[in-house]
């Protein structure tokens, strides 16, 4: 099969205005948050097949480590394998595929942040010596992809070639990153098949550019602006450690100070606090590239702008709101959970 068109995918031109909504289905509560259909499920899922043949083409006889990069990937990995398989099937040549996860976050709203998280494992040594195949649904700056390259190689694998549904017509474009590409987009903000607007739109079976409306409706504030949070911290810092030293060993009356202390300043950086790991979960455990801060953005995002927590986060990133100790604890440096917390951890 000739690979025309695979180093570039299927080009998008800037003009493209997409298809009226009126045209598809498409989960009605989005109805006001989406421009259009950008790129129709069938679509996607045809030129999908035509990359499984590609992909198999060139694996010839190896099995393919495919490793899935979360979570915008999960829709196009699960499908790309499953073409790689039929094809198999369909034919006397069967690949093994073994499917392997990663998991990077960097995005909020529709920006890139200078935090990029591998959370969850990040002990990759199952690539040693195997012909991986990297299924990343969006390449835009390249950030991500150029961070996890860097990752996998250094565990030596025989070999690298990266999937990439969708590559971003940007300055500077990231397109010699991507070997088996499905489509090359203009620079628009786009959602759907898995790939989110702060955890919104990963249900929508298109590819839609999100509207005006549909990123006022679902966006997050960043948390604490960075001076105020750094002076608080360094604040707190110096306030806390001498306070925490003489209080600390009367904990009965820091307590009943705590009581009749007004509650948490209103801008105070955070009601977010990050329950001790434990040892089954360790796996679980949050890394970040290059570390910065311990605690993930996305998690503060949500419990000072009160959001709606997706459901999916809680349990992963062991993360759980609570309403903070207040303006007395904080300076009293009490910090542990409320008594109903605690039971429902199974604290003592
Ligand atoms: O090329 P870049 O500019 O780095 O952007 C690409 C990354 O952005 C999205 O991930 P996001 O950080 O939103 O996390 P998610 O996959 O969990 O939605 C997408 O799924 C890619 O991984
Ligand atoms: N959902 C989504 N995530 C992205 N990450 C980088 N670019 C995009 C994009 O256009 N849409």
């Amino acid at each position: 099969m000739e690979n025309r068109g695979v180093k570039r995918g299927i080009v998008i031109k800037d003009e493209w205005p997409g298809y009226s909504l009126d045209l598809f289905t498409y989960p009605e509560h989005y109805h006001h948050d989406i421009e259009n259909v950008y790129i129709p499920h069938g679509v996607i899922m045809n030129r999908i097949e035509r990359l499984a043949h590609y992909i198999k083409e060139d694996f010839g006889d190896n099995n393919i480590m495919v490793l899935c990069v979360l979570k915008g990937g999960y829709k196009f990995c699960s499908d790309l394998v499953e073409f790689i398989e039929v094809l198999g099937r369909n034919t006397n040549r069967y690949l093994e595929t073994r499917v392997e996860f990663i998991r990077y976050k960097s995005y909020l709203n529709d920006q890139s942040t200078a935090d990029l998280h591998i959370i969850g494992n990040t002990d990759l040594s199952f690539l040693r010596g195997k012909c991986v195949l990297v299924v990343e649904a969006m390449v835009d700056t390249g950030k991500t992809m150029q961070a996890l390259l860097k990752h996998v190689q250094t565990f030596e694998p025989q070999m690298v070639k990266v999937a990439g549904l969708l590559v971003k017509r940007v300055p500077n474009m990231a397109d010699s990153l991507t070997d088996y590409v499905g489509f090359e987009i203009p620079d628009h903000f786009v959602v759907g098949y898995a790939l989110d607007y702060n955890e919104y739109f990963r249900d929508l079976n298109h590819i839609c550019v999100i509207s005006k409306s549909g990123k006022m409706k679902y966006k997050q504030l960043s948390s604490t602006p960075g001076f105020y949070r750094l002076t608080f911290s360094l604040a707190h810092k110096a306030l806390i450690v001498p306070l925490h030293l003489f209080i600390r060993p009367h904990q009965r009356l820091a307590a009943m100070l705590t009581r009749l202390l007004p509650p948490a300043l209103p801008w105070e950086p955070t009601r977010t606090i990050v329950l001790p790991v434990p040892a089954a979960e360790e796996a679980e455990r949050e890394t970040q590239v290059p570390p910065s801060e311990p605690a993930h953005p996305e998690d503060a995002q949500v419990a000072v702008s009160g959001a709606e927590e997706p459901a999916d986060r809680a349990p992963s990133s062991r993360l759980q709101s609570h309403v903070s100790p207040g303006f007395g604890g904080l300076f009293l440096g009490l910090t542990e959970p409320p008594v109903d917390m605690k039971k429902a951890d199974g604290v003592d």
